[in-house]
């Protein structure tokens, strides 16, 4: 363990100073692209400034084949793309590298920060077992910045998608200054689990509770009674969370795969933002719409949260609104809402037009 006094210094010579705190950008969406696809990486320039990150995954979904091609590609990406990635950006760069005990890990790193570390905002790193892997990254990243001459750190955000991870979740997201938070892997984790699922993300019909019979004669146990489907990822999403809440850091739902049930998505995307979540993980073009949708409070929402700090006055004592009690602590919940909605309107400009709108609703 390092001495908290330690915490803050830099792991090489000449690499840039840790944060302090995690800047909080706007990441509704993480839209992931693969650099080796031609297509794909094409529409990436006219995707700047309409989606919080863009991120070039270098990991799953990238064929054995095409591993160099789309580090390559990224770094072209990054390089002839005007606006993406760096500290002033309307859109931040991300890339998922491959896991650490992979065969392109090492070289993922090292050529990314060496060759365009100055637009790379944040790296995802896959498969995150424990504050180990974090210490490696970590180091690493200092090193490579510091000869790569870079002046501001790299942040690291880790996916939780292996049991191992998930029980070790509050030393990950503690591990290092970097830390700038954590996204759900539900597919790798549903593996590495040994869950009896074969979709990545999204709930199952089989994960259901059962109205009671009417009585325990073999007829009422046998009649039709109404079945409510449960959330296989509630405990998961709200561990992340309080994890991520802990360590000031912030949790993502990661992907769906059912690209075409829009609705479906939508909800899980809700889900995970009503328990805490400040983004998602975007696989098609369509996903970034409903992310941004999402992970943006509704105007309703904030018209309210506007109208309970008004009626709060000081920030003390008990009021009644529209016939329910507000105190302090739904106080620090619409300041929540009301925070979030201000700086979103800082980059999304039709969102502040319909939060000016509403104003307080009155
Ligand atoms: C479990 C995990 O690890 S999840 C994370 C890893 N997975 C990914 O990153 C998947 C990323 N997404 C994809 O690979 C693709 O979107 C797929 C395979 C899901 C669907 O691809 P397609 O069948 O080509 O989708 P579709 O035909 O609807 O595409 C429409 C257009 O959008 C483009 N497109 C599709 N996905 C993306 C994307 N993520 N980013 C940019 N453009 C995209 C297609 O190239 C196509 O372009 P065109 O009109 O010029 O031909
Ligand atoms: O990487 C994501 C996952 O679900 O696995
Ligand atoms: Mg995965």
């Amino acid at each position: 363990m390092r001495s908290a006094k330690d915490f803050f210094a830099p792991l090489a010579v000449g690499a840039p100073t840790p944060l302090r705190e995690i800047p909080t950008r706007p990441s509704r969406a993480i839209h992931f692209f693969d650099p080796s696809n031609p297509k794909m990486a094409a529409k990436v320039p006219d995707m700047v400034g309409s989606v919080d990150v863009l991120l070039g995954n270098l990991e799953d979904a990238v064929k054995a084949d095409n591993k160099l091609a789309a580090r390559q590609g990224l770094v072209e990406v990054a390089r002839g793309t005007e606006g993406l990635g760096g500290p002033d950006s309307p859109t931040q760069l991300w890339t998922r590298v491959n896991a650490l005990d992979s065969p392109w890990g090492l070289d993922d790193l090292t050529t990314l920060v060496t060759e365009i570390g100055d637009r790379l905002d944040v790296v995802m790193v896959p498969k995150v077992q424990g504050a180990e892997d974090i210490h490696y990254v970590d180091r690493l990243l200092a090193q490579l910045e510091a000869k790569a001459g870079l002046d501001r750190p790299i942040l690291v955000h880790a996916i939780l998608e292996t049991a191992r991870g998930m029980v070790n979740v509050e030393e990950i997201c503690g591990a290092s200054p970097r830390m700038q938070g954590l996204s759900l892997g539900p597919a790798d984790l549903a593996a590495d689990r040994r869950m009896k699922t074969t979709r990545v993300g999204g709930g199952h019909p089989g994960y259901l509770v059962r109205q009671d019979p009417l009585s325990s004669s073999p007829e009422d146990v046998a009649r039709e009674r109404a079945t409510h489907q449960q959330d296989l990822w509630h405990y998961t999403i709200a561990r992340m969370v309080d994890a991520c809440a802990m360590h000031g850091i912030f949790p993502y739902y990661g992907p769906f795969g059912d690209i075409a049930d829009v609705v479906a998505c939508e909800d899980q995307f809700r889900n995970a933002f009503l328990l805490g979540c400040v983004g998602t993980w975007s696989l098609h073009p369509k996903q970034i719409a409903i992310a941004h949708r999402v992970f943006s409070p509704a105007p309703e929402d904030v018209a309210h949260a506007r109208r309970v700090v008004e009626a709060m006055g000081d920030g003390t004592g008990a009021v009644m609104l529209d016939g329910k009690m507000e105190d302090d602590a739904s106080l620090k919940q619409c300041l929540v809402m009301v925070e979030l909605a201000e700086q979103l309107s800082a980059v999304d400009p039709e969102l502040k037009q319909r939060y000016d709108a509403i104003g307080t609703g009155a």
